[in-house]
């Protein structure tokens, strides 16, 4: 309803802005990642650290005048009703019985199955920002439980940041938004191949699983912010992907050969990353790399609510 104090062009301008959303959607890394062991759900049992980085997707909803939801992305190989954006909205028009048509434009900027949870952080945008605009009468938990049932990795999205992330990847603890600061900026190297995390797990052998030492070490290193050396960081699904992915192994080499200290393996890859203190120094090697044809990219931690991230 149009209040007295409003012109004809604010309440067109308000109606407007109701109309569309826009959001962004943060790619993350696996800082660490221990296996602890296959469960009998098929799943196997994690302790991972995940950072969000300020690499992101676009989304813009608007409202659509019939009773289902539409998507275009910019690879169209993903502009289908199987993307998960389609599915969490789906998701939650069904828990609440909602009959609001949607539509979504996805701009993908973050490589897709690379490692970097691009599909899971799209899921978990859809969910907050239906929650957001709608004003939906869901809790934290009624979204968890939903983002849990997309997928392993959608609940930490929901905070994003700094975090362990534990059981099948879906047991959250926030931790506090510091960083080391020798460890700043980030590379990344995209290697020319898509990976299937499925396929990741399955190769796993048992030589390859931890007790999960590697990610509580982390954790606590971070928590008190002591050093945290490159050797410290570990991920089970590293060595079989440098096994089985040659391409991947080359690249490995050709980072360290460009100037990075350490290389790690983020999630089931096959992008590979290393750290950084200074932005000169990141650069030299990002150039490097992209020099020899590398699809790279120099980006860098942000905190929860993609604020700034404090250093220690
Ligand atoms: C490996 C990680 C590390 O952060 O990330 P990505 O490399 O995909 O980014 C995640 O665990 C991926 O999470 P997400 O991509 O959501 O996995 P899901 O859709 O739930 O599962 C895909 C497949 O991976 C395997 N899977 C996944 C998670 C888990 N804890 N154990 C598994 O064995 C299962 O074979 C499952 O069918
Ligand atoms: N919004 C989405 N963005 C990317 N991939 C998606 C999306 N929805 C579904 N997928 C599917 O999920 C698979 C894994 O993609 P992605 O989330 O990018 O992987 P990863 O978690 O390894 O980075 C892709 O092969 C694709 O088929």
């Amino acid at each position: 309803m149009r209040t007295p104090e409003m012109t004809r062009d604010d309440h067109a301008s308000s109606e407007a802005i109701n109309k569309v959303r826009f959001v962004r959607s943060y790619a993350k890394i696996n800082l660490t990642l221990d296996v602890l062991g296959k469960r009998p759900d098929g799943y196997h049992e994690l302790a991972t650290i995940m950072q969000t980085i300020d690499l992101y997707d676009t989304l813009c909803f608007s409202i659509l005048d019939e009773d289902r939801v539409s998507m275009v992305c910019n690879r169209p190989e993903l502009s289908n009703e199987h993307n998960l954006v389609v599915r969490a909205a789906q998701a939650i028009r069904q828990k609440l019985g909602l009959i609001r048509g949607l539509a979504i434009e996805l701009n993908k900027r973050i490589p897709v199955a690379a490692g970097l949870g691009g599909g899971s952080s799209n899921a978990a945008a859809t969910l907050l920002a239906l929650q957001h605009w709608w004003q939906l009468p869901l809790s934290m938990h009624d979204l968890w439980e939903i983002a849990s049932s997309l997928g392993s990795d959608i609940p930490f999205f929901l905070t994003g940041g700094l975090a362990l992330c534990e059981g099948r990847g879906e047991q959250i603890t926030p931790l506090a938004a510091h960083w080391p600061a020798p460890m700043r900026w980030l590379v990344l190297l995209k290697p020319a191949i898509s990976v299937s995390t499925a396929t990741v797990f399955r190769q796993l052998t048992a030589s390859d699983y931890s007790n999960g030492s590697w990610s509580r070490a982390a954790e606590t290193a971070l928590q008190t912010r002591s050093a945290l050396h490159p050797d410290d960081l570990y991920n089970s699904l590293e060595r079989g992907v440098l096994e089985q992915y040659p391409e991947v192994a080359q690249a490995h080499t050709d980072m360290l050969q460009a100037g990075a200290s350490f290389v790690r393996l983020s999630g089931s890859g096959p992008t590979l990353f290393s750290t950084f203190a200074t932005l000169p120094a990141a650069t030299r090697v990002q150039q490097h790399l992209q020099a020899r044809g590398y699809e790279v990219y120099l980006t860098r931690p942000i905190a929860a609510n993609n604020s700034e991230i404090s250093f220690f």
